[in-house]
């Protein structure tokens, strides 16, 4: 049994509903009056896969333009990316183009990508057919899948998707990812998804609660 370390990056537009993601993973509460995040926030979410535990770090990022220019400073040395859209908004779904671009360096050194179409509880507003991303995801090498922070659907998912190939590659010796330490088997499924007052690895990059 394991331990494994990995940073997760949220990217995307802004209001896309990045924020709204990972607290309705940590918090199970959805607010309709969100603020825009400013710089970019940061969260501890540990997930236990049969036995094995998998730290993750969120750095949840700013969509604002005028925040652009910081987005390396939390993708680098990122594990993987959620690249978010909006399912209602076609051009935050042309947007994930630049990140790709942008990361495409990265994601030749084993950065695994998630594409992201949230709001899908608005499937009366699509503007975003589901098999158009999911083609799109197929052609850039990541993994697909729909989710609503306001109904809750695919947020376990999104976790557990990155946490179980986290583990995978953590069995490679190539790995990017780091194996702390063995750790006795718990249980089989997440048991654990809180702030990073609950975890004391100093093996993890220092970051604070908020950051801008
Ligand atoms: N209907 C619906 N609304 C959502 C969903 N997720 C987020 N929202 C709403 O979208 C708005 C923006 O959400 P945020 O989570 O602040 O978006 P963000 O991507 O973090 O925005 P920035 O921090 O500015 O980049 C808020 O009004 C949320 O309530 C969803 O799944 N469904
Ligand atoms: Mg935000």
């Amino acid at each position: 049994m394991k331990i494994v370390g990995a940073k997760v990056v949220v990217l995307g537009s802004q209001g896309v509903g990045k924020t709204s993601l990972v607290t309705r993973y940590e918090t199970k509460t959805f607010s309709r009056n969100t603020s825009s995040t400013i710089g970019a926030s940061f969260s501890h979410i540990v997930i236990v896969i049969n036995g094995n535990k998998v730290r993750m770090q969120v750095w949840d990022t700013a969509g604002q333009e005028r925040f652009r220019s910081m987005a390396p400073m939390y993708y680098r040395g990122a594990h993987a990316a959620l690249l978010v859209f909006d399912i209602t908004k076609l051009q935050t779904f042309n947007d994930i183009q630049t990140w790709v671009h942008e990361l495409s360096s990265r994601v030749g050194e084993g950065l695994m990508l998630v594409l992201v179409g949230n709001k899908c509880d608005l499937d009366q507003r699509r503007e975003v057919a589901r098999d158009v991303a999911q083609q799109y995801a197929a052609s850039i090498g990541a993994i697909f899948l729909e989710t609503s922070a306001m109904d809750e659907t695919g947020i376990d998912e999104m976790f557990e998707i990155i946490a179980t190939e986290m583990l995978r590659k953590s069995d490679d010796v190539d790995s990017m990812v780091h194996v702390y330490s063995p750790e006795p088997a718990t249980k089989s499924t997440i048991v654990l998804n809180n702030s990073a007052s609950s975890l004391n690895d100093s093996s993890l990059p220092q970051a604070q609660n908020s950051c801008c």
